[in-house]
């Protein structure tokens, strides 16, 4: 089985990936919206892409492509300790760093550290931690760095000037298994930590209670939520969908009947699963 990633080798997501599917062919792909797109047009049948970090927050990009994807499912979600370190060529100056490469969410994560110590060094967003190790790896001549992990500073031949260098110790990510077809993911080998399903829901109009009447929906049938986040609808200020998770196993009529009634209050629901919650290593 094909399952994309985003790559290149040594990413924070390859390092998931290859925990869920140890026996399977793993294809790089260049950003988010490639992993979404080889899903639905078939070239794989699964990808591994991040969700949520709990320093940074949402990885938005995930949040947009699971929304504008038509009938993508989620089939897992994965926990990983996320360890980042400071790295450059073994040739370069660590005393005059030209530029600071790294993924937005990597270079959110270790914001502080960054501030404290390369203050007036300029930092520019990449498509992914081991991409920013590849390219400080291929420019010797310049001073340039990156924050990546210890297997991207290996495989790119880099050496580590500064270790874990994350702003807070409590650093993990949440990735998730997307798919066309909603089956379950199931693997021996990872500790459950917990089961959940995923909906995507849109209010009707911009009204008074809107939003509350959506809740009470989950409320008093006791169904408890361990996420609410909104993201912008790009049709103008003020539109947003809820990625919305419900803790627990689905599938009785009171789920259904939940379902029935955020429909019958116009609010436009999409279910992208229920599934398990496993822990990786980093
Ligand atoms: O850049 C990478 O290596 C990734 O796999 C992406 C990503 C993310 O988008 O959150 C994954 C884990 C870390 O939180 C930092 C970056």
């Amino acid at each position: 089985m094909k399952i994309a990633f985003l790559g290149p080798e040594a990413s924070f997501t390859q390092l998931a990936a290859i925990q869920l599917f140890p026996e399977d062919e793993l294809v790089p792909q260049p950003n988010i919206l490639d992993c979404f797109e080889a899903v639905s047009k078939g070239v794989v049948e699964k990808a591994v892409v991040p969700l949520e970090n709990s320093i940074e927050g949402t990885v938005s990009m995930t949040l947009d492509y699971l929304y504008k994807t038509k009938g993508i499912k989620i089939l897992a979600e994965a926990v990983m300790p996320i360890a980042h370190h400071f790295m450059m060529h073994h040739d370069s100056d660590s005393e005059s760093v030209e530029k600071i490469y790294s993924h937005p969410q990597a270079l959110a994560q270790s914001f502080h550290f960054l501030d404290e110590h390369f203050k007036e060094v300029p930092k520019q967003d990449f498509s992914s931690t081991a991409a920013a190790a590849k390219y400080v790896s291929e420019n010797p001549d310049r001073n340039l760095a990156a924050v990546a992990n210890q297997f991207a500073a290996n495989l790119y031949g880099l050496r580590v000037i500064h270790h874990n260098i994350h702003d807070f110790e409590q650093n993990h990510t949440r990735f998730i298994i997307i798919s066309k077809a909603s089956e379950s993911y199931e693997n021996q080998n990872l500790k459950v930590l917990g089961e959940k399903s995923g909906l995507l829901v849109t209010l009707p109009e911009d009204h008074a209670g809107g939003l509350h009447q959506v809740l009470s929906v989950f409320a008093w049938r006791k169904m408890n939520l361990s996420k609410i986040e909104s993201r912008t609808l790009k049709t103008g200020l003020g539109n947003y969908f809820f990625f919305i998770n419900v803790v627990g196993e689905w599938g009785s009529a009171l789920h259904h009947n939940a379902l029935e009634e955020l429909r019958a209050l116009d609010a436009e629901t999409y279910f992208l699963g229920n599934y398990k919650e496993f822990g990786l290593e980093s």
